[in-house]
């Protein structure tokens, strides 16, 4: 039997799927990827002014509803946190690096940037954090591929034989990009990684790191892949994700401004760590609580008390102004 993993046809996006391909594939089951054309892959303006987040989600998913293909593999941070009906997120595998990534010239970290360096980034989040970090910076919108960010990077294609080329956009006009580690190094760009920033100083996106593999909530699976799939799930990922996923559900409904969040799994402890702040970095709001979760495996009851711990940061967030700080641009780009 072969089954359809439906896809982005972004570098990114394919590298991904195919690690699910290669991962979930063994000598009865086999899996092709089909490449479905998203809006957020042909729209060319700033993410920050297209109808928010989900856009690089919605063809996919819709192709999954559909029926013609049997999954998705979708980022999970380019999901919404509200679950549709006729969808379900069948696994969440193993979680690559959270941390977001500094790409910049002549191996430059945050602390080392000159004053005033120009960096380029597409997210409010990485905005509002970097200038709470560095108020000296100056923040530059860019958007598209990997490749095409990387490219933006002073030096970067004399330096590096592997460095990208991409035709028609400007090149090397910035001190440094912020891309996440986790594309990074599936694409086997880790030699652009100039700083993996700790959580301490950025938190990453909520959901950051993870893929989702989803599903029809509506059709019975068969049992090969009910079982491929159940095999791939990752039990600290999946509880990680719940935390992460009630906070950004709470905090869509409660509050516009750009917004962290990083939940960590280890040995029945799981911490909720998560700021909000103003798109000029001039306030943050960060908090953080933990529960205690002793499982062997995942049931209803340990996904809701993972969620309610996001809801309960949540809520922290909004007690304490959360609600109040100016609202960022739509919720597009994370
Ligand atoms: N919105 C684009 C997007 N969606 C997922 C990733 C990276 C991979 C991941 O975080 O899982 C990226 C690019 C980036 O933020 O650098």
């Amino acid at each position: 039997m072969a089954y359809r993993i439906g896809t982005r046809g972004s570098a990114l996006a394919t590298t991904q799927t195919q690690w699910v391909v290669d991962a979930m594939s063994t000598d009865h089951t086999a899996f092709e990827q089909v490449i479905i054309t998203t809006q957020g892959d042909v729209t060319t303006g700033s993410l920050a002014n297209l109808g928010g987040t989900g856009v690089f989600a919605t063809a996919l998913r819709q192709a999954v509803i559909d029926g013609q293909v049997d999954m998705a593999v979708h980022s999970l941070k380019d999901l919404p946190a509200k679950q549709p009906p006729e969808l379900r997120i069948a696994a969440i595998p193993e979680r690559a690096d959270v941390r977001d990534a500094l790409c910049a010239s002549n191996g430059m970290t945050l602390d080392t940037l000159p004053p005033g360096a120009r960096i380029g980034t597409g997210s409010p989040r990485r905005v509002g954090q970097l200038l709470a970090l560095r108020p000296d910076l100056e923040l530059v919108d860019i958007r598209g591929n990997v490749h095409t960010r990387l490219a933006r990077v002073a030096g970067y294609e004399h330096h590096h034989d592997n460095a990208p080329s991409a035709k028609g956009s400007p090149k090397g006009d910035l001190d440094a990009v912020v891309l996440a580690c986790a594309g990074l190094d599936r694409l086997k760009l880790q030699w652009a990684i100039t700083e993996r920033i700790d959580p301490v100083q950025m938190l990453p996106a909520p959901g950051q790191g993870s893929l989702a593999v989803e599903v029809s909530a509506l059709k019975a699976l068969d049992a090969p892949l009910a079982t491929a799939l159940a095999d791939h799930e990752d039990l600290g990922a999946r509880l990680e994700a719940s935390a992460e996923r009630g906070l950004l559900e709470t905090l869509e409904a409660g509050c516009a401004a750009p917004l962290g969040g990083l939940a960590r799994y280890h040995n029945g402890h799981l911490t909720l760590d998560a700021i909000v702040t103003a798109m000029d970095g001039s306030s943050t709001i960060r908090r953080a609580s933990s529960t205690t979760i002793d499982v062997e495996a995942i049931t209803e009851a340990t996904l809701e008390a993972a969620s309610a711990l996001g809801v309960e940061v949540a809520n922290m967030l909004i007690a304490d102004g959360a609600d109040l700080l100016p609202a960022g641009p739509a919720r597009g780009a994370r």
